[in-house]
């Protein structure tokens, strides 16, 4: 098969590369032409960010990205009164900037914010599209190129954060995981500049490490670690140095379960 060829300013050549699992980038801009809203489960550092990112610039949308976190509440996705020379002024949110502008919000980490987002984000997301706000008594209709996403880990869920069925049952959603060995192999050479035979091994060894999740660790090895690693291996940072820092350091404090895991690093990487 040929090669696509892109012309120079088009948008699929110059968005963020993303290396596709499966059918994902079709279903996306599917949803996005029907005005659906999406919702990416999986693990962290798996491409979840990167691919809508690929996508608002593959569709040329403006993304307005927010990490929530415990204390995110509606009123930081809408916006507030703020005092600026003495007036109080209305400034948008994200989550208002984007229907105004009919771009893309991407709400990494949703379970995580406040109880009172799910009140804002239910008239948005079903059939509605409609973004009421209390304090400036409008009520925004969200334009055709307008588009929620949303992402969550369930390996992360607990009962308190977990999204309710009314809720998760307004999004289209996709399930992410860690890319298949060699397009993961593909992905870290591309984003790290290492050699794809000196990624190889590391992701044998993210492959062992991602094994003990469960057992010995609360979450697998992500591929940004293993591109965290090849970065380093790349600024010439010994392969075992590397490993210890990206790869293990980051997973576990337990000295014992460290200690398992650079037996596993040696026998992989040496
Ligand atoms: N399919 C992919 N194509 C290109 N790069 C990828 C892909 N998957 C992972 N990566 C690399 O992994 C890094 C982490 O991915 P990303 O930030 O998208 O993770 P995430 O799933 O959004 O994580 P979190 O849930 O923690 O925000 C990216 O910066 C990129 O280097």
């Amino acid at each position: 098969m040929k090669p696509a060829v892109h012309a120079l300013g088009d948008p699929l050549a110059t968005a963020p590369f993303y290396a596709p699992a499966g059918n994902e980038c079709a279903l996306f801009e599917l949803a996005w032409r029907r005005g659906l809203p999406l919702l990416l489960k999986g693990p962290t550092g798996c491409g979840k960010t990167r691919f809508v990112a690929h996508m608002a610039a593959r569709l040329g949308l403006p993304l307005h990205t927010v990490a929530c976190h415990d204390d995110l509440t509606a009123a930081d996705l809408t916006g507030r009164y703020l005092l600026r020379g003495g007036d109080t002024v209305w400034t948008d949110g994200p989550l208002t900037r984007a229907v105004r502008e009919g771009g893309i919000c991407y709400l990494d980490e949703v379970v995580e914010a406040r109880k009172d987002v799910a009140v804002v984000l239910h008239p948005l997301t079903d059939d509605r599209r409609i973004l009421p706000l209390e304090r400036t008594g409008e009520e925004l209709a969200a334009p055709k190129s307008f588009m929620l996403v949303v992402s969550y880990n369930p390996g992360y869920q607990s009962l308190l954060k977990a999204l309710k069925p009314s809720t998760r049952q307004r999004f289209v959603a996709i399930e992410f995981d860690f890319l298949p060995a060699a397009q993961e192999v593909a992905v870290v050479a591309t984003e790290s500049g290492l050699p794809a035979e000196r990624v190889r091994p590391l992701v044998t060894l993210a492959g062992r490490l991602r094994a003990l999740k469960g057992h010995d660790l609360e979450e697998g090895v992500s591929t940004r670690l293993i591109v965290y690693c090849a970065s380093l291996m790349m600024a010439g940072l010994p392969a075992a140095e590397a490993v210890l820092a990206a790869m293990i350091e980051p997973l576990t404090d337990e000295p014992d379960v460290k200690a398992a895991l650079i037996e596993v690093a040696k026998a992989v990487v040496g």
